[in-house]
């Protein structure tokens, strides 16, 4: 009976009534993921309404324009972050030290500033350069290790694809990679994607602080990966990098400006470097699992593949490696990327009200949680034509890549996705390099895509890499590594 019924706000934004200390997170069960029950509810109470999760005052906004005004038009009001109890046991205590995680501050927008350089450059810098060449580098690596493996059996692919979105990440920002045999590397991989796999589940500790005592073991998990990352960072990439510095105080990498920025800032330490560059690293577990969502994708739908396939023979007839400068001349692969993007509508991380404010009118008090559904913008026959098939080519308009208004699978606005720019690059090298080398087929395990989770469980499907035969007449790239 609660669950139907509308009550009316002081503030007026229409809701759901609140239970007693659970409010209405019991709503969020029994749908697919708690973005299912946000869209089930805007069909109720419509683009704006408010909910109670547990101790967190929240706002669900549903629709474009109000995504908007609350990222845009008023993103100096909305630039906070919950208080969530796991986003401060995986930075040493303090969500602050995160990158993605932190309040809004100057510091912030330092960190910004300098992120940005290195992670969106200018086609015609020396930077894009370096990105394409480790690209080159690394998916080659990769091409080689999937052909030692050969294609008589499955491939757990995952943690091999994660090495290499970890070595296209420590080879373009601190200059470093790392063999796959290396134990320490592996583990530090491992890791990320554990990370990354439980930041993109919900869990009611979120909300209810007080059931942390039966999550104790969560917790303990959560902080011994962070750490095992934090000390792989500083014995393998930071200290290497300090030594270097004193003999040479000019900054080869985006490592180097950190580490000189922060060391010459009275405030910081080079603990912040060793935080900020945990943030960044792990992108990498991000690349990774989207490449594997890709690849999925392309299998369930095989003609996506033909013309991906068709793409690439166009433009390397020859079987030449690919490389960056190439994306523009292949807008049906980037646009099957971003469908992917798409069906799988990765979460906009939640914002939190700094100060008191209004959206759509309505008032909206400091502290109060804002959830921004993007699931609804990416998955409504309001936004898109057939919404529910996988269709590249709704991306592309006479020739070229198009990206509706709407389409914010990276968010907008001051705290936008820092690094977009990588993941198109890295996953657009990675993608051509394996289809342009390998028939990929299914192996074990469901290619079912997950929603509103860009997130696949660490251990996860296997593949099939059978080599191409267009490519036989060449040496086999494991030959040449
Ligand atoms: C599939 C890949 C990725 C997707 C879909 C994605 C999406 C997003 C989204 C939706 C946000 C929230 C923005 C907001 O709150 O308004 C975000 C924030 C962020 N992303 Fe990504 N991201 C991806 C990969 C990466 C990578 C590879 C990096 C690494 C460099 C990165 C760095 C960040 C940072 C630092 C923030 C926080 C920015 C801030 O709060 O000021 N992301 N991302």
């Amino acid at each position: 009976a609660h669950l139907g019924r509308r009550t009316k706000h002081p503030a007026g934004i229409p809701g759901p009534h609140a239970w007693p200390v659970l409010g209405n997170l019991h709503m969020l069960g029994g749908h697919q993921t708690p973005f299912h029950a946000f869209t089930a509810l805007a069909r109720r109470f419509g683009p704006i309404y408010r909910l109670r999760l547990g101790v967190s005052r929240c706002v669900v906004v549903s629709s474009y324009a109000l995504i908007k005004e609350v990222l845009i038009s008023k993103g100096a009001h909305f630039g906070g972050r919950p208080d969530f109890i796991r986003f401060s046991q995986l930075f040493g205590g303090d969500r602050n030290n995160s990158l993605a995680l932190c309040d809004w501050s100057e510091l912030q927008k330092t960190r910004r500033k300098i992120a940005r350089f290195y992670c969106s450059p200018r086609l015609t810098s020396l930077q894009f350069q370096q990105m394409s060449a480790v690209a080159e580098v690394e998916t080659q690596r990769l091409i080689a290790r999937i052909s030692a493996h050969g294609s008589a059996n499955a491939l757990h692919v995952k943690p091999l694809i994660q090495a290499t979105c970890a070595n296209m990440f420590t080879s373009y920002m601190c200059t470093t990679t790392f063999s796959y045999d290396d134990p320490a590397f592996r583990e530090f991989v491992h890791c990320y994607d554990e990370i990354f796999w439980d930041i993109n589940q919900g869990y009611a500790v979120d909300f209810l602080p007080w059931l942390l005592p039966i999550y104790q073991g969560h917790m303990k998990r959560l902080q011994n990966w962070a750490q095992c990352i934090r000390q792989f960072i500083l014995y393998r990439v930071i200290n290497a990098h300090r030594e270097r510095l004193k003999l040479n105080p000019e900054p080869l990498d985006f490592t180097d400006a950190l580490l000189q920025h922060l060391e010459n800032d009275p405030d910081l330490t080079w603990q912040h470097a060793l935080f900020e560059l945990e943030d960044f690293l792990g992108g990498h577990s991000a690349v990774g699992n989207l490449i594997m969502l890709v690849l999925a994708a392309v299998i369930s739908n095989p003609e996506v593949g033909k013309k991906i396939l068709a793409e690439i023979n166009e433009v390397a007839p020859d079987g030449r490696c690919i490389n960056l400068f190439d994306r523009s001349a292949m807008p049906y692969t980037e646009a099957t990327i971003l469908e992917t993007l798409r069906v799988t509508s990765s979460p906009i991380v939640p914002h939190v009200a700094t100060e008191d404010s209004s959206i759509a009118g309505f008032t909206i008090e400091k502290g109060s949680v804002v959830f921004l559904n993007n699931f609804e913008l990416n998955t409504s026959a309001e936004y898109w034509d057939h919404p529910d098939e996988f269709r590249p080519e709704r991306f592309v308009v006479d020739g070229s890549l198009v990206k509706p208004s709407h389409f914010i699978p990276f968010s907008t606005g001051k705290r936008t996705c820092i690094g977009s720019k990588l993941v198109q690059s890295f996953s657009f090298a990675t993608l051509v390099s394996i289809m342009q080398n390998f028939d990929v087929s299914a192996g074990e395990g469901s290619l079912e895509l997950p929603k509103a989770c860009v997130a696949l469980p660490p251990n996860t499907f296997s593949l099939v890499f059978t080599p191409r035969q267009a490519q036989q007449s060449q040496p086999p790239l494991a030959q040449q590594a």
